[in-house]
Parts: C-alpha cells; sequence; structure tokens
C-alpha cells in the first residue's frame, strides 16, 4: 500500500498522552519512539509526528528535542483562553509558545465533559492559541446518544461552526480539525473507517461552505477513538482522513511508531 496522499496535505500523527508520564517517563518515551522511527528512516515530511505531554513535561520534551536535534514536534493538551493574569492554574499560549510548543489541543471531549468547556470557551482557547503562533487542534465528536439518533454529523460540523466563529479564512486553513465520536475513546470500540471518513468529509465540506475550496483542501482533519497500528491502515485509507489523534496507544512506542507507519500495515478491517 503505497503512502497516503491527501490532497497535498502533510499527515499528521499526534499522540495525547493524556494525564500520564512524568517528565523522566516522557523522555524516555520520546527516546524510545524516536529510536524506533530512526531505526525505520521514517519520513517525517510526508507522517509528521507530535507528542502532547502534560504541563509538567513538556519542558523536558522540549529540551530533548532540540538538544538532540529530533524531528518530531511537540504540543499541549489544554490552553487559557486569557493571556496574563490572575487565573490560577491556567496556562497561557505564550507561555506554551516559549516551550516550543508547535500543536495545542483545544476542546477534547474530556475537556468539554470534565471542565464544563462549552463551544463559546472553546472558541477563545481557538483564538488564544492563534494569538501565540500555535496551531489548535480542535477536537469534536458525539456521544453515544447523538450517535444512537444519526446526528453525529450535524453535531461535529455544529461544533466545528461554533469554534471558527471570528477565524480568518487563513487561520482556518492552519487548523487541524480532530473527529473523536466520544463513545469510541478509551473504550476500544473504534469506529469503521465508513464512519470517520462520513463525518470528516462533512467537517471539510462545512469548510468549504463557509470559506472556499483552498481553505477546505488545506484544513487537516484527523480521527480519534482508540486507534491502534492494527487499525490504523483502515482508517488511513479514507481519502477525508489526514491522520489521527491517538490516546492509550501513544503511551506505547513500538505501538505509536506502527502508527506512524500505517502504510506499512495491510488494509485489514478493524
Ligand atoms: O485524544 C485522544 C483520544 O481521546 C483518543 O483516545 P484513545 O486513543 O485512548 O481512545
Amino acid at each position: 500500500m503505497a503512502t497516503k496522499q491527501t490532497g497535498g496535505r502533510r499527515v499528521l500523527m499526534a499522540g495525547n498522552w493524556k494525564m500520564n508520564l512524568d517528565h523522566r517517563e516522557a523522555v524516555h518515551l520520546v527516546q524510545k519512539l524516536t529510536w524506533i522511527l530512526q531505526d525505520k528512516k521514517h519520513d517525517y515530511e510526508r507522517v509528521e509526528v507530535a507528542v502532547l505531554p502534560a504541563f509538567t513535561a513538556i519542558r523536558s520534551v522540549q529540551t530533548l528535542i532540540d538538544g538532540d536535534k529530533l524531528h518530531l514536534v511537540h504540543g499541549a493538551q489544554d490552553i487559557s483562553q486569557y493571556d496574563k493574569g490572575a487565573y490560577t492554574g491556567d496556562v497561557s499560549g505564550e507561555m506554551l509558545a516559549k516551550l516550543g510548543c508547535r500543536y495545542v489541543l483545544v476542546g477534547h471531549s474530556e475537556r468539554r465533559q470534565y471542565h464544563n468547556e462549552d463551544d463559546q470557551l472553546v472558541n477563545a482557547k481557538v483564538q488564544a492559541a492563534f494569538r501565540h503562533g500555535l496551531v489548535p487542534i480542535l477536537c469534536v465528536g458525539e456521544g453515544l446518544e447523538v450517535r444512537r439518533e444519526g446526528r453525529q454529523v450535524e453535531h461535529a460540523v455544529g461544533q466545528v461552526q461554533a469554534a471558527l466563529d471570528g477565524l480568518k479564512a487563513e487561520q482556518v486553513a492552519d487548523i487541524v480539525i480532530a473527529y473523536e465520536p466520544v463513545w469510541a475513546i478509551g473504550t476500544g470500540e473504534v469506529a469503521t473507517p465508513e464512519d470517520a471518513q462520513e463525518v470528516c468529509a462533512a467537517i471539510r465540506q462545512a469548510v468549504a461552505d463557509r470559506y472556499d475550496a483552498n481553505v477546505a483542501d488545506a484544513v487537516r482533519v484527523l480521527y480519534g477513538g482508540s486507534v491502534k497500528a492494527a487499525n490504523s491502515a483502515g482508517i488511513m485509507a479514507q481519502p477525508d482522513v489526514d491522520g489521527a489523534l491517538v490516546g492509550g496507544a501513544s503511551l506505547d512506542p513500538e505501538e505509536f511508531a506502527g502508527i506512524c507507519r500505517y502504510h506499512e500495515l495491510p488494509n485489514l478491517p478493524s
């Protein structure tokens, strides 16, 4: 199977470590992952590899990446909507930018669920990311009830529309959108490749309708939810899926490297 060409879009495999790995464990994982990828002569130009550690590990990961001139990039799992001030516990975009972050997750379903983040706050965080030169990975996706009612497209597109309020076309062209059905996160229940394609294509179409075809062609749309090496090739074979946002499997360097090397694996049904 050939390496995926996504309309000129660079594939992105992003590992969301969630609240796992202290700074030493983080360094260890990055070392192992990059050794494996180096051994396989991974083409980072075609498949970009990003890790998203907890805040406490970002500095150590940055130091390792810079010191060893590693090709992978890093980011954060959340950002404050504010730039500075009395917001105890928050971390600003400027702080993340100074730690060399390229990406920041915004609106992950766990933030929406456990921290009551709504579409308005998600939009404010997307804007904060752009103010500081960070690329937001905007997460959207439906729960089980919405899926059972067959409203998954309407739900995900609605979340995207709300998050894009006030953004310029050139910002939207740079954004990454991750479609993560909540029922598939950490459950082992992976959406079928066709399920992923349905919603990812609808998201791209919504961007085309709101901006234009060039913006829609540029925006990268990822799938997330129980992605593993074994199911990554099938998901990546879909024309509107430009990569994966990976939780649990990104904590295992062999498994995550396998996902980054999806094109070496057979395209088996998951
Ligand atoms: O951000 C990642 C997603 O929540 C997916 O997590 P998972 O791969 O453990 O299902």
